[in-house]
Parts: structure tokens; C-alpha cells; sequence
């Protein structure tokens, strides 16, 4: 038996069109959301994902800007353009594409963005926020990610759920949402000892290590729900972190990469992009 597939564009466009919805509504009101986008340097997948941003934008009724800066761009004149845009009406939402090239410190350009714009919920402020469970942004990925089970039905409470890898970005923020939600959550990493143990007696199993066939069919309980975080290249194909292949064989869920956790991902930060919008025109939920 193979799995079910969590359609990730599936859901994407059921939520985008709602939120496309709810921007028709805002307009009557006077409010548009509006994000910026900055992009340092020439990584060629940074430039399919925020090509994927701005249609996003588009396909939700929301003004977009992008800035492309060259890679010799200094710390100080992102900081500029990121001061300027705090300052921008017009701009609801910042989201500066990282990683950044490394002559910039990444957490310098985070601390930059007002936190009422920061709609990757990376600001140590939102990152507070989310870890007392009091927040206005989630974390888009892991956000994405708990939309999906909600989606196919699956509750993380009481369950055993193995998130791997520990980054600001995917792993810590993604195991607070399912604590949030009384999953027991395991976070696992590169020293961690008996990965493939802890890994197969997770009911919900998410992937976010960053390596190709990191993920086998040993590592996988029976009936598993395994979320694929990964976007890895293989031969210039986009590939998860999961063995699809074998890993479908076992599992009861799994997300497919491409059209899982991405699509979802940018369809979250839509979704914090007129959260902000609605916060910055004084509007409730
Ligand atoms: N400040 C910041 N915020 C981010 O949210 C952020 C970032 N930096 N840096 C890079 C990662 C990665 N990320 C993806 C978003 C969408 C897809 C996506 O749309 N994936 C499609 C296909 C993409 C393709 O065809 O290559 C899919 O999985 O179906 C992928 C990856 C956001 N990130």
C-alpha cells in the first residue's frame, strides 16, 4: 500500500483563494498588503523561490516590490534599504532572502526588520513570541507544515513527533508549533545517537536535514506521517530529504518535494503578510 500524498499546491490555492478573499474585502476598507522582497546576490535557487513569491503575491491581490542587489552590496546599504522600507507605508511585510552572501551577518539584517514587518517570524522578538505562544507571525515553513496536518486530519496531541534537524529557520520553531499542539516532540540532529531509532518510533516524522535519501525506509514506523522539509538538487532535480520510493511503501502520509512543504511555505508567508497588514490598519481578526 502506498501512502497518502499531502498535496501542498492543493491546499496552497484553497488558502491563497480565501486569502484573495479576504484582500477583496480589505480594498472597500483602503487597505492593500504590501510586501518587500530583497534578494543579495545570484543563488539560482533563491531566484526560483522568490520568482514563486511574487507570483504568489500576484495570485493574492497583494502590491509586491523586489529588490535585486548586486553580491557586492555592503551590510550598511541593506540596512538603508531595509530602514527605508520600516519606514514605508505602502510595505505591510520584509522578508530578505537568505542566506545572505557572507560578508553580511545574517543576524544583523534579522534585528534590522521592525517586527511588525517581519513576516518570517525571524526577529528574536517574534521568535520570544512564538516560544510563550502569544504571536502574531508563525514561522512560515513550520506553519506550513501544522496547516497540512490540520488539513488531512492528523493531530499531533499525545502523539511521538521526531523533528530532524535544528535549525532557527525549520527545526526548533517547527518543534515548538507541535508542543504547541501537545505533540511529544523529539528534536534530533547530526549527534544525536541512535538516530534511526528515535526517528522510527515518531507517529509524525519531519524531515529537515538538507541532504538527499537522508531519510530510509528503516528509519519509518509502519503508519507514519512523514513531512519532507527538504529541498535538495540531484542532478539539477529538486528532491527532499526522504527516500520517496521505499519510504511510501511504509508511511500513511507523506509530502512530495516539489509540491508539499514549499508551496505551503510561501502560501504562509501570504498569510502573515495580511496578518501584518490588518495589525499595521488597526483591524482585528
Ligand atoms: N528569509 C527567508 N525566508 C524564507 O522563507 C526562505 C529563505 N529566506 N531562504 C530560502 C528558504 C527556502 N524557501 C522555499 C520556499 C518555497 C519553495 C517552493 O516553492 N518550492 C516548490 C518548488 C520550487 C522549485 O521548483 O524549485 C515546491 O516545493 O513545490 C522552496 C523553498 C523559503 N526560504
Amino acid at each position: 500500500m502506498s501512502a497518502i500524498r499531502m498535496d501542498g499546491k492543493m491546499v496552497s490555492a484553497k488558502v491563497r483563494g480565501s486569502i484573495l478573499d479576504e484582500v477583496n474585502r480589505l480594498k472597500e476598507r483602503g487597505v492593500r498588503p504590501g510586501l518587500a522582497v530583497i534578494i543579495v546576490g545570484e543563488d539560482p535557487a533563491s531566484q526560483v523561490y522568490v520568482r514563486n513569491k511574487e507570483r504568489a503575491c500576484e495570485e493574492c491581490g497583494f502590491y509586491s516590490e523586489k529588490y535585486a542587489l548586486p553580491e557586492e552590496t555592503t551590510q550598511e546599504q541593506l540596512l538603508g534599504l531595509i530602514d527605508e522600507l520600516n519606514r514605508n507605508p505602502r510595505i505591510d511585510g520584509i522578508l530578505c532572502q537568505l542566506p545572505v552572501p557572507k560578508h553580511i551577518s545574517e543576524q544583523a539584517v534579522i534585528d534590522a526588520i521592525d517586527p511588525s514587518k517581519d513576516v518570517d517570524a525571524f526577529h528574536p522578538v517574534n521568535v520570544g513570541k512564538i516560544m510563550v505562544g502569544n504571536f502574531d507571525f508563525l514561522p512560515c515553513t513550520p506553519a506550513g507544515v501544522m496547516q497540512l496536518l490540520d488539513e488531512y486530519n492528523i493531530d499531533p496531541k499525545g502523539k511521538n513527533c521526531v523533528v530532524i534537524g535544528r535549525s532557527n529557520i525549520v527545526g526548533k520553531p517547527m518543534a515548538m508549533l507541535l508542543l504547541h499542539r501537545h505533540g511529544t516532540v523529539t528534536i534530533c540532529h547530526s549527534r544525536t545517537q541512535n538516530l534511526k531509532e528515535v526517528c522510527a518510533q515518531a507517529d509524525i516524522l519531519v524531515a529537515a536535514v538538507g541532504k538527499v535519501d537522508f531519510v530510509t525506509a528503516d528509519m519509518v514506523k509502519e503508519g507514519a506521517t512523514v513531512i519532507d522539509v527538504g529541498m535538495n538538487r540531484k542532478n539539477g532535480k529538486l528532491c527532499g530529504d526522504v527516500c520517496f520510493d521505499e519510504v511510501n511503501e511504509k508511511a500513511a502520509y507523506l509530502t512530495p518535494v516539489p509540491g508539499g512543504v514549499g508551496p505551503m511555505t510561501i502560501t504562509m508567508l501570504m498569510k502573515n503578510t495580511l496578518k501584518a497588514a490588518k495589525l499595521h490598519a488597526g483591524i482585528e481578526d
